[in-house]
């Protein structure tokens, strides 16, 4: 185990599938472990292709119910700023992968708002999502603990792009140069949809334990430039650690270059 500013801990599977079971198997361990010391339990998830696949894994496990659902507080890392319900949006995802089926408590459950949501709610405009974001994150807070803006979450959740982007901060973005833990509007992404809503990477800091999932020979790249050191800037990757542990969860294939 290496603690937040040391190199991750990194655990290789042979493939996506594993490792998204494994990824699942750990995080109902670790909100079942953060109930019972603290008597809450809070995740950031991420959106993505093995992101949403672990979700669906803590759908199907055995083990799914060691988990006090209703009192588990749940936020994203980044959202596509599209229209509510929209598939490219990443709670839609997860809802439908493994939400729906929980008995969570709504008022618990924190998305980013939608492109369509009311103005005063954080729509038509990335920016103002941003900002109702924070205010949520900084009641959330008060309620879970951490900073005075960020609450310290248990797991925040997170994969990455070939080019080395977590949560929607892309190499040398606005975002990645934004100092402050908070959230940020983000515009013409490489990747499509191009507006989204992120956390900085100062934000994601404050999370006690920081998981990588990732599968793919299309991310081994990034994954051994983070790894041997690149700037922040350059990988957002390198930038993403936990306060308590950064742990990597990764195929054979994205562990290729290590
Ligand atoms: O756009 C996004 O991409 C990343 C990685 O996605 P993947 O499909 O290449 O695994 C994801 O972590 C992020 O939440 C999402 O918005």
């Amino acid at each position: 185990m290496t603690s937040g500013g040391g190199q991750p801990t990194v655990v290789v599977h042979a493939d996506e599938q594993t490792t998204a079971r494994d990824a699942a198997d750990r995080l109902i361990t670790a909100l079942a472990e953060a109930q019972a010391a603290r008597g809450s339990a809070s995740v950031v998830l991420t959106g993505g292709g093995i992101g949403i696949a672990m979700l669906r894994e803590v759908a199907g496990s055995s083990r799914r119910d060691e988990v006090d659902w209703p009192t588990v507080e749940v936020f994203w890392g980044d959202e596509r700023f599209v229209p509510a319900g929209d598939a490219e949006r990443n709670d839609a995802q997860a809802r439908e992968a493994l939400l729906d089926a929980l008995p969570l408590d709504p008022a618990r459950v924190h998305p980013m708002a939608a492109s369509d949501a009311p103005e005063d709610a954080g729509g038509g405009d990335p920016d103002l999502a941003a900002d109702a974001y924070a205010k949520t994150l900084s009641a959330a807070a008060s309620r879970l603990g951490g900073g005075a803006a960020i609450p310290a979450f248990d797991v925040l959740l997170a994969g990455c792009g070939p080019e080395g982007h977590v949560l929607s901060v892309f190499p040398d973005s606005p975002a990645v140069h934004a100092a402050a833990a908070g959230v940020v509007g983000v515009r013409d992404c490489p990747k499509p949809p191009p507006t989204r809503v992120s956390l900085t990477l100062p934000a994601a800091r404050h999370a006690r334990e920081v998981w990588l999932v990732a599968a793919g020979g299309g991310k081994a790249e990034a994954i051994a430039r983070a790894h041997g050191g690149a700037s922040e800037v350059d990988v957002p990757l390198a930038g993403l650690r936990g306060t308590e542990r950064t742990l990597w969860l990764l195929d054979e294939a994205a562990a290729a270059q290590l």
